[in-house]
């Protein structure tokens, strides 16, 4: 017990107490506002329409705000020390490791980067035959299964390297692009073999025409194996596809690559990963099993989920792809309540997880049966051959009655007729034996029976009519299968725990176009509406089993697509109402003027300090601010567009693979230079009409602040913020002339909208 405490620690943060008394200083201002709301709509002193759209604006901002202040409640920062676990635990009884690897577009995702992801954990500093690796392709594609065998080809030449030189960077492209005087012997040879392989792929993919298959049969490979020298297993999956049959994308395939493993290793821990996020940290593996094999919670440890990194951003980030409120700030909030959320990629689950909720060794429920005594009939008064086994049968079963219950003894007992089938509760066992996850697997998994077997498990007609996707197993039913399938977890009662090692765990790749921005969290903010209006919606039935805190802080995400209704809002009605003069917000001689005033900088000026504490920059966070509302008038605004349509079963939003290719040189160099790349999309409309407005509403405003000697107004505060944050957008609307330009036809439609908009106002206002 010692021992295992000392393999991990806990510190809580210090901001928490700081943070929890402004939280009740902001909650008054927010009760104050809604009276203040309250108040004008029984007065009305402005129409009824505009302070009702005010008043639905600030319900979700405060809603909100307190789901991140919940998120603010208890942050922990946590450390692991895998020099210990290597101490304590012999190398024999570190426990099998299967990687799941998932790619699905071989042109969007280029087999190479699958390749290296691969190797780079096929290189960890583990027992090399403890390890399997699972590719799954939904593409079907030749290109990536003949890359990966050449990795398999490559593979052994890389590790003996690795090992023997102690190199850090196990991802070879990494490695061979990293500055020189890091290389060590035979780095040249090595490198020369690697470029080769590199040619033969590359030239491949650019030579062949073929399109990613939706209609096929399973493929299972196993490339390379265990068995024949110690190395670790690698094995290529393509689950079969039928286009009548739904394959529920990303999650579908991680269920079939649990099957799979299940029939062919059966390790007790899962690593899954993103085709594009490679290991950046050898010694990750360990960092993960100072949690995992800690006796003391790891009946109940789900996952252990490490941060998602990015390579190649540009300075600032200014998109904001870094995530760093999801990926850093919020986990570390998630891991002092039940534990981070799954973010789909650099995680290692215990395999038991995947079948209901955990077994407490302490609690069982359910009495398995009733011993009565064995007594005797006919003993000699003093009992000379002390036959009545007075310590089994008596003193004893006192004894283990008071822990788990007495032991059957064969005879006088009354059984409840369930314990002959499974343990008692939470364990959901699945439709085929060699699928339960406490199962040795101890066939050779290139066997006959092995492999037939992997392929039933891989059919696409397999999960008809069974629990997989809805009680085990990944869960379907959102395009954010990786949030929900965790926050049905924590609902079950597993835990999780956040692991940050000093060397990042992991790096992947994030869009490099607004465009691609934009489509991922759209498809986000689709997966995060199915999951609102769901039987397990956050709202409520998180709510029922996870508590008031942690209920809220999930909702934190499933929020995000409404925060484009105060964004609209916001965005048009003042400014609207600038440009006639209307007041809609107070006077500043209004006590209610200081209000607004307090809420909104206090809120900026929190969201600026978590930024600031988790490692983040000034720079960074305005970057991170205006992405927030550019996402609000796109991503989120067209997914509630595209969630009513799909609920009204006119559209059926799929998942749309990010493209983690290179775009083209110039692209590449507007992404260095940090200047925004829109390029030709309508999703921008929304975004341009307001902007405009807001340039409109400003100047018009400043014009009656000087001549007309007007006070300052909320009003042209607020539209000066939103002119300063569209700058980049007046930009591209005027001043550039690349591929990355707004659209003319956007800008001229923009103009056309703004103006009716105008208009418009003046009927509602006046
Ligand atoms: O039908 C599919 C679709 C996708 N994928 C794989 O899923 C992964 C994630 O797809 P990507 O396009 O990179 O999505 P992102 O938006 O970048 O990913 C984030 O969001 C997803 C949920 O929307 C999570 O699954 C990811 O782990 C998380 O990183 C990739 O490896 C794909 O190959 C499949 O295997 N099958
Ligand atoms: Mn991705």
């Amino acid at each position: 017990m010692e021992r295992s405490a000392a393999l991990h620690t806990c510190h809580p943060c210090r901001r928490t107490i700081p943070y929890r008394t402004y939280a009740v200083i902001h909650t008054c201002g927010i009760i104050s506002l809604m009276y203040h709301h309250a108040h004008s709509l029984a007065t009305a002193d402005t129409t009824l329409m505009t302070t009702s759209l005010l008043l639905i604006s600030d319900v979700v901002l405060a809603f909100m705000w307190a789901t991140t202040t919940c998120l603010r409640f208890n942050p922990v920062h946590r450390t692991e020390y895998p020099d210990k676990y290597v101490v304590v635990k012999r190398k024999e009884d570190f426990p099998k490791l299967d990687v799941f690897i998932c790619t699905a577009d071989p042109y969007k995702e280029p087999p190479m980067m699958v390749v290296n992801t691969a190797l780079s954990v096929m290189a960890y500093d583990y027992p090399s035959d403890k390890i399997s690796v699972y590719v799954s392709d939904d593409g079907g594609s030749s290109l990536t299964l003949f890359a990966l065998t050449e990795a398999a080809k490559f593979s052994e030449h890389w590790f003996t390297f690795c090992k023997k030189n102690n190199v850090e960077d196990r991802s070879p492209e990494v490695y061979f692009s990293s500055k020189s005087q890091y290389w060590t012997d035979g780095a040249e040879n090595l490198k020369t073999m690697y470029e080769d392989m590199k040619k033969r792929v590359e030239h491949v993919v650019h030579s062949s025409k073929v399109d990613t298959r939706h209609d096929h049969p399973t493929i299972i490979k196993v490339l390379q194996n265990n068995e024949t020298e110690i190395m670790p297993n690698l094995i290529y999956v393509s689950r079969e596809k039928s286009k009548s049959t739904p394959h529920h994308f990303k999650a579908g395939a991680l269920n079939t690559l649990l099957r799979v493993s299940s029939v062919m290793t059966n390790s007790p821990v899962v690593l899954t990963l993103d085709c594009d996020m490679y290991s950046n940290n050898p010694r990750t593996p360990l960092h993960a099993l100072c949690y995992l094999s800690d006796p003391k919670i790891n009946y109940r440890l789900g996952f252990v989920q490490f941060p998602q990194k990015f390579r190649g951003l540009n300075k600032n980030d200014i998109y904001a792809s870094e995530l760093r409120r999801s990926f850093v700030i919020n986990m570390v909030g998630f891991d002092g309540l039940m534990g981070p959320t799954y973010a789909g990629t650099g995680c290692f689950f215990n395999r038991r997880a995947f079948y209901g909720p955990p077994t407490n060794p302490k609690i069982t429920s359910g009495l398995g049966f009733v011993q009565f005594p064995q007594r005797f009939q006919g003993i000699n008064r003093n009992d000379i051959y002390a036959s009545e086994l007075i310590h089994p049968f008596a003193i004893n079963m006192v004894g283990y009655d008071g822990l788990m219950g007495p032991i059957h003894v064969g005879t006088g007992c009354f059984f409840n007729r369930r314990v002959f089938y499974g343990p008692p509760a939470n364990l959901i066992l699945p439709e085929l034996d060699e699928l339960a996850p406490t199962r040795i697997a101890d066939k050779p998994i290139t066997a006959q029976s092995v492999l037939a077997l992997a392929h039933v498990v891989a059919g696409c007609n397999y999960e008809h009519n069974t629990n997989w996707g809805s009680k085990i197993g990944f869960r379907y039913g959102s395009l954010v299968e990786d949030y929900y399938t965790g926050f049905m977890l924590h609902c079950e009662g597993w835990r999780s725990v956040f692991c940050r090692p000093e060397r990042a765990a992991f790096y992947g790749s994030s869009p490099r176009c607004l465009t691609d921005v934009v489509w991922q969290q759209m498809r986000w903010s689709i997966g995060l509406l199915e999951m609102a209006f769901s039987t397990y919606s956050p709202f409520i039935y998180g709510f029922k089993s996870l508590g008031l805190v942690t209920g809220l802080s999930y909702c934190y995400y499933v929020v995000w697509p409404f925060c484009s209704i105060p964004l609209t809002v916001y965005g048009v009605l003042p400014q609207i109402a600038l440009i006639y003069g209307v007041r809609v917000f107070p006077k500043p001689s209004d006590q209610w003027f200081w209000l607004y005033i307090f809420l909104s900088l206090g809120a900026y000026a929190q969201d600026l300090t978590d930024f600031l504490l988790e490692g983040g920059t000034c720079r960074k966070w305005w970057n991170d601010q205006r992405m927030w509302l550019i996402r609000g008038l796109s991503s989120f605004f067209f997914g509630m567009i595209e969630f009513t349509l799909k609920t009204l079963n006119l559209s059926t939003p799929g998942f749309n693979v990010t493209s983690k290719a290179d775009g083209d040189d110039e692209q590449k160099k507007r992404y260095e230079q940090e200047i925004f790349d829109f390029g030709p999309s309508s999703l921008f409309l929304p975004l341009t009409i307001v902007s405009l407005l807001n340039l409109f509403a400003f100047v018009w405003g400043l014009y009656r602040l000087f001549a007309w000697g007007e006070g300052l107004s909320l009003e042209l505060m607020l539209a000066s913020f939103a002119v300063v944050n569209s700058l980049p957008i007046y930009e591209a609307m005027v001043l550039r002339n690349d591929d990355g330009k707004l659209q003319k036809g956007v800008c001229f439609l923009a103009g056309i909208l703004t103006f009716v908009l105008i208009v418009a106002g003046y009927f509602f206002l006046k």
